[in-house]
């Protein structure tokens, strides 16, 4: 499915318009069905994933394929890797402690800086919880707020256990038994255009009763029933040991462990929470990005970007702000003639620049000293300031089309883009449609900075790789939470962080 769920003039048209489309193109999930035939007879069908030409993706961790890379385009590519330090916990404004990391700049694309495995797996995971339990919850807005108004508790509702008794069950009874557990999923009590303000209504009800309640247990539809539900343990478990008090708590909206039976009964006539949950795409923190007249609301209730995402956003963003201040004459160089197309073993060249930072670059291509010395480092005019963030969550087959972010009230404020789960495709090309895009994999913990001259230049996510097993750490990381790893391991979120007023 394609998601182009920027709408507007920042979105990819249709085929062969530009190259940026033709790179999306290169790298998009198709599924072929593939018919066998047995005796002349079609014989039933299979899908088998079409292998993409992934010949000039840029793995930073793999100084090979950079090498690759360069010699595949036809634009200068090069990568320069840089020594940062950056802090390690963000949950706690007063710690100090700083890990090395290294950053990657791009010549062709100044502003653009990724920093693989920037946060901890202890991090990711509590950010995928979040993403998962808290940030979809009232106020904040989703893709689902206007046609079914606000859905709390839709990760519960989704992820109910299966009745305990299924374990003692053999054979038929234990299938009959899953197809009941199915059956008998959480659905939606409105469905339709009409039961939107139904839904809303009740929503502000239930959430004004759930942001009363607490972890731990749950009443369900149809009865009373306690489920130790594995986030709720989670969380509170996190809150403990960390003896921080959470961005939830802080803020009067703690995670709710309810199931509100006005809205997600068994045999509602609306979709189902799984469905639901399947069909999230984004959702919101801070100001509510109004998606038809693309601007972020002035008035209305929001979730404020929670303090873990400032911390991180902030510290990241200070750690590599010397490398994306570039000035305009940085511009110039973008628009040096193209290389001709060098040989596959062409290959690139090590070298330390008069900056002292290690480069590799293509050999026999614009020299990044030259680069350096067009270059005037300029400071930005005020600290990043983040007061917003939109979620993304992808499932496979699932692509953000080439948009600009350009409604942030100042451009000169950085995006700081985290990935949580499965490896993708990040795009990230120039000003305009015309500019070939460079194609970085980003995988679980990495950030991508946005600023300078690529923050107002053309991006987008084209592939999620969800075949692939995510980092062990994070495996490790996730053991005690089965249905947040379930998940996870089939999908990918992205959280981009950034000033919008
Ligand atoms: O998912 C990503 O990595 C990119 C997200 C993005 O570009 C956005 O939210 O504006
Ligand atoms: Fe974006």
């Amino acid at each position: 499915m394609r998601f182009d769920m920027y709408g507007g003039p920042g979105v990819s048209q249709g085929a062969g318009e530009n190259v940026f489309r033709d790179a999306e193109k290169q790298y998009q999930f198709h599924r072929d069905q593939i018919i066998r035939q047995r005796n002349g007879h079609a014989h039933g069908t299979r899908l088998v994933t079409r292998p993409s030409d992934l010949s000039s993706l840029v793995d930073l961790r793999d100084e090979n394929t950079w090498s690759f890379a360069a010699s595949t385009g036809s634009e200068p590519t090069g990568v320069a890797r840089h020594d940062i330090m950056l802090l390690n916990d963000f949950n706690n404004e007063e710690a100090q402690e700083r890990l090395p990391a290294s950053a990657f700049t791009f010549p062709a694309h100044p502003g653009l800086v990724i920093i693989p495995g920037a946060i901890s797996s202890t991090v990711q995971c509590q950010l995928i919880v979040d993403s998962l339990c808290v940030y979809p919850e009232p106020p904040s807005n989703t893709n689902h707020t206007l046609r079914y108004g606000h859905l709390p508790g839709l990760w519960h509702a989704a992820t109910l256990p299966i009745p305990p008794n299924r374990k003692n069950l053999g054979g038929k009874e234990r299938r009959d038994s899953d197809a009941e557990a199915l059956r008998l999923s959480f659905k939606l009590t409105v469905d339709g255009p009409l039961g939107a303000k139904i839904a809303a209504k009740r929503a502000i009800k239930v959430a004004q009763e759930d942001s009363s309640s607490k972890f731990n247990k749950s009443v369900v539809a149809g009865g009373q029933r306690e489920h130790d539900h594995d986030l709720a343990y989670k969380r509170q478990e996190q809150q403990e040991q960390q003896q921080h008090v959470s961005d939830h708590q802080s803020e009067g909206m703690p995670c709710p462990s309810q199931i509100p039976s006005s809205l997600w009964v068994r045999d509602g006539p609306g979709p189902s929470a799984k469905q639901m949950l399947h069909k999230l795409r984004w959702s919101t923190l801070g100001p509510q990005f109004n998606w038809s007249a693309r601007e972020y609301e002035d008035g209305s209730t929001f979730r404020p970007l929670p303090s873990i995402l400032r911390n991180l956003s902030v510290s990241i963003a200070e750690a590599v702000t010397e490398l994306w201040e570039l000035d305009a004459q940085d511009e110039e160089h973008l628009r040096m003639p193209s290389l001709p197309n060098s040989d596959s073993t062409a290959g690139l060249t090590l070298s330390t620049c008069e900056c002292n930072e290690t480069h590799w670059t293509i050999n026999s291509a614009l020299s990044l000293d030259s680069a350096h010395k067009r270059r005037q480092r300029r400071r930005p005019e005020r600290p990043f300031s983040p007061d917003a963030a939109i979620v993304n969550y992808y499932r496979e087959g699932d692509t953000l089309g080439g948009h600009l972010d350009d409604v942030e009230a100042d451009m000169e404020q950085p995006i700081v883009s985290v990935s949580l789960g499965c490896e993708a495709v990040f795009l990230v090309g120039g000003k305009s449609r015309d500019v070939k895009p460079t194609a970085v994999l980003v995988r679980s913990g990495d950030v991508v900075v946005l600023a300078g001259h690529a923050r107002k230049c053309y991006h987008g996510v084209p592939r999620i790789f969800c075949d692939r097993a995510l980092p062990p750490a994070l495996q490790n990381e996730l053991q005690g939470l089965p249905s947040v790893l379930e998940h996870i391991a089939k999908s990918r979120i992205n959280i981009s962080i950034r000033a919008v007023k």
